[in-house]
């Protein structure tokens, strides 16, 4: 991991496991731990802490902290916990098993939206479902996945709101979960990529629900600052709907980023009404999935090259959402 000091307004940084067990939740809003084992959501020093099988043993844990910018009011809520400060919300919930978790995927978006509504954070901006064996048949023999997105997608049907920004990716153990971030004032903006069909618009032959996200949001300034902060939405080596350069993990790394560059671009964020742009060295607290571990030096070597040496960079050799993706790279502008 590539660490920097820098503040931004994104709230979010990554952290040792001994710096986060350090804070005793000062501060703190939520936090995932990307670590070698599993485990339901639970409590940290009264804060909502999610624990995800990313790393193999021996490999360090890296937690992601959401930051808190005031007192923290916490409290479950149909099988979610959550914290939230008068501005942001975090919720976390698991699902458990990931074969056939369609029907508990769909149960907890609509918990999750019925907590935002409630609680008055109307401005969701950004998902991550994590899926054990993403790729993998369930029972009825369709994949995990295809499952997870029909699940989702009933849920949107049932309690229509604008597609936030997200991630779908695979974990070595755990089942499947997700969390979630949404804002109580600051206006999102949803972007789609000009070199990609809308995943929500992927043709039938991917699944017969397509995935229920936008290719990235944008969340307003605070007042007093002139840039708002852009949550990049896993990206990977697809063209249009199509996966790209199959078996070709360096030319599908190159894919990825060029993706995310025209999608971060001033000309794109113009497109969608707003100002200013960013280039994939303003990136930051990135997070790449590799599928195949032998591709992680490849992979990081690419990366690296093109983010700045202030980007926090966390790589994990997990699971793709389609078998023939071998890397996805997601992160925050500024
Ligand atoms: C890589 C893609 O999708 C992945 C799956 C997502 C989901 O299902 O929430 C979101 C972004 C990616 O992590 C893609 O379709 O381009």
């Amino acid at each position: 991991m590539l660490r920097t000091n820098e503040t931004t307004p994104s709230l979010c940084s990554f952290r040792t496991a001994a710096e986060f067990e350090g804070t005793a939740g000062a501060g703190v809003l939520g936090a995932v731990r990307h670590g070698d084992r599993a485990g339901p959501v639970r409590w940290e020093h009264g804060r909502p802490v999610l624990p995800l099988h990313m790393v193999r043993p021996g490999v360090p844990e890296v937690v992601e902290v959401w930051e808190a910018t005031g007192p923290v009011t916490t409290g479950e809520h149909r099988g979610l916990h959550y914290a939230h400060d008068g501005e942001v919300l975090f919720g976390a919930v698991d699902l458990g098993p990931s074969a056939g978790c369609g029907g508990a995927a769909r149960a907890a978006y609509l918990a999750a939206f019925d907590l935002v509504d409630r609680l008055g954070y109307p401005h969701l901006f950004r998902m991550w479902n994590v899926i054990e064996g993403i790729t993998a048949p369930d029972a009825d023999g369709a994949e995990v996945y295809t499952g997870f997105c029909v699940g989702r997608a009933r849920a949107f049907d049932e309690s229509p709101r604008p597609m936030p920004a997200a991630t779908g990716i695979g974990a070595l153990g755990g089942g499947a979960g997700f969390y979630f971030l949404a804002h109580r004032s600051r206006r999102a903006v949803h972007l789609e990529n000009p070199l990609q069909v809308p995943a929500h618009e992927y043709p039938e032959r991917y699944g017969p629900r397509s995935p229920s996200f936008a290719r990235a949001t944008w969340l307003e300034p605070e007042p007093g600052r002139d840039r708002g902060v852009l949550y990049v939405s896993g990206t990977a080596s697809i063209l249009d709907d199509a996966t790209v350069c199959p078996g070709d993990v360096v030319r599908q790394c190159q894919v990825t980023l060029a993706n995310i560059a025209a999608l971060i671009g001033p000309e794109n964020l113009a497109r969608h009404g707003l100002p200013g742009g960013w280039a994939l060295s303003d990136l930051r607290r990135v997070k790449v999935y590799v599928k195949r571990p032998g591709d992680v030096p490849v992979v990081t070597r690419l990366c690296r090259e093109e983010f700045s040496r202030r980007a926090e960079v966390a790589v994990f050799a997990v699971d793709v959402c389609r078998p023939d993706l071998l890397v996805e790279v997601e992160g925050i502008a500024p």
